[in-house]
């Protein structure tokens, strides 16, 4: 689909980074942008977000290159929204909305898709005007109006009781997990999960780590549920369980965050958490703060971190590990396309691994195993499926054991 990017700048931040973001965004919803219109501005106009000159100029760029598809990279105001689609003839996404069209693509999981919708009709019930009957034609349509209601009070009440079912379903998913997760915690496996922007390196990361084989993309939100896999990190320590999870983002919408609560409840459960940074970004400055942001408001913000400096490759650094004793991070340089630097993250997961109250004894170590990253077969054998926690409906045996032993 053809699609024209416009970005505002407001003097705040990386420009160029932010709109060069966009265009990975919309790529990764399946949007060709062919043309890219930007401006300068103090504040937003309160009709169509740009001013009437350049909304002019983009209604001159829709006819120029054929375009499908206006992609802002704002939140828009529902009047902008519809204004906008008035003037220029053709439909208009905000950033909000893109990023739950890529959520809505990616989703895999039963409730991850739960999520989204969720997500998505929150969203879309603050713009809801009138003449939206995509409800009323999946139900059946007639029958389904209330006697004296007008469509949008029907549309309205649709979407309430989606909402409502949506939510009752999602709260006993997360019961369940709640109880399995109370099951686990007995056994004391010590957890490690990784979180970072998206597109940091997550996936090649936990794939090194693990040889797992998850999907990995140069796309943003490769990744939308967490998967898990148990890994022997030597006679020290014994086995970890290492998650991957969804990325972050700048202005991840707040219906997403959440709904991706449960999603993340892993993220929230974990012993340590292995902070993937893309040392080659520009931004990665922001991006760390962005993250760090997000896990605060999903309250993971105490759970002890490594800063892993990934990509170090593109970066041009060399393979190292600082420790700061003051703010007790440490980083890590690393790449996880060319494995520089693992061996020294491995050590320093075992570090936190002993340090760990409750570190528990080591697990025997079998005959021709090997203390490198997954390496053995065996490492992995009872995860070895379908072990997508988010996706997971109770088989104890199968699972992996989480414990929650606080911040150190
Ligand atoms: N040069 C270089 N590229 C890397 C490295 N690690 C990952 N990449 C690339 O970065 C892109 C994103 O990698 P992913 O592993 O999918 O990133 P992610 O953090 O899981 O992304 P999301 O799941 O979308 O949040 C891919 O094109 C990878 O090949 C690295 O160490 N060096
Ligand atoms: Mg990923």
């Amino acid at each position: 689909m053809r699609a024209a990017l416009v970005g505002i700048d407001f003097g705040q931040g990386d420009f160029a980074a932010s709109v060069e973001e966009l265009q990975l965004l919309a790529r990764s919803a399946g949007a060709d942008p062919v043309t890219t219109i930007t401006a300068k501005r103090s504040s937003p106009d309160a009709a169509y977000f740009v001013g009437s000159g350049k909304a002019d100029e983009i209604g001159d760029a829709v006819l120029d290159h054929q375009i499908e598809i206006v992609i802002f990279n704002h939140a828009l105001s529902p009047a902008q929204q519809r204004n906008l689609e008035k003037r220029l003839n053709v439909r208009v996404l905000d950033r909000t909305s893109l990023i739950l069209d890529i959520f809505a693509q990616r989703a895999k999981s039963h409730e991850g898709k739960l999520q989204v919708e969720l997500a998505q009709l929150q969203h879309l019930a603050t713009r809801l005007i009138r003449g939206w009957t995509h409800l009323e034609r999946q139900k059946g349509g007639i029958g389904l109006r209330g006697p004296g209601e007008t469509q949008l009070e029907t549309d309205r009440r649709l979407i309430g009781e989606r909402v409502k079912a949506l939510r009752a379903r999602l709260d006993k998913l997360r019961k369940q997990h709640d109880t399995q997760r109370r099951a686990r915690g007995r056994s004391q496996t010590f957890s490690v999960s990784l979180v970072g922007y998206t597109n940091a390196g997550k996936s090649t990361l936990f794939n090194a780590v693990t040889k797992a084989g998850v999907y990995v993309a140069d796309q943003l939100f490769a990744t939308l549920d967490t998967t898990s896999r148990r890994v022997y990190l030597g006679e020290d320590v014994g086995q970890v369980v290492i998650s991957d999870t969804v990325g972050f983002v700048r202005e991840l919408p707040h219906q997403l965050v959440a709904a991706f609560r449960a999603t993340l409840e892993e993220t929230i459960h974990a012993d340590l958490l292995l902070h993937v940074v893309d040392a080659s970004s520009p931004v990665r400055m922001e991006q760390i703060e962005q993250v760090n942001l997000v896990l605060k408001e999903i309250g993971a913000d105490h759970i002890p971190q490594i800063l892993v400096w990934n990509k170090i490759d593109a970066a041009g650094l060399e393979p190292s590990i600082e420790r700061d004793e003051y703010d007790k991070i440490s980083r890590v340089f690393i790449s996880a396309r060319t494995g520089a630097g693992l061996d020294l993250l491995r050590a320093s997961i075992v570090e936190w691994a002993q340090a760990a109250p409750g570190a528990r004894p080591p697990r025997p170590r079998y005959e021709g195993e090997d203390s490198g990253y997954g390496d053995d077969a065996d490492d992995e054998a009872d995860l070895q499926d379908d072990d997508t926690l988010a996706a997971d409906d109770g088989e104890p045996g199968k699972t992996p054991t989480i414990t929650h032993v606080g911040s150190h």
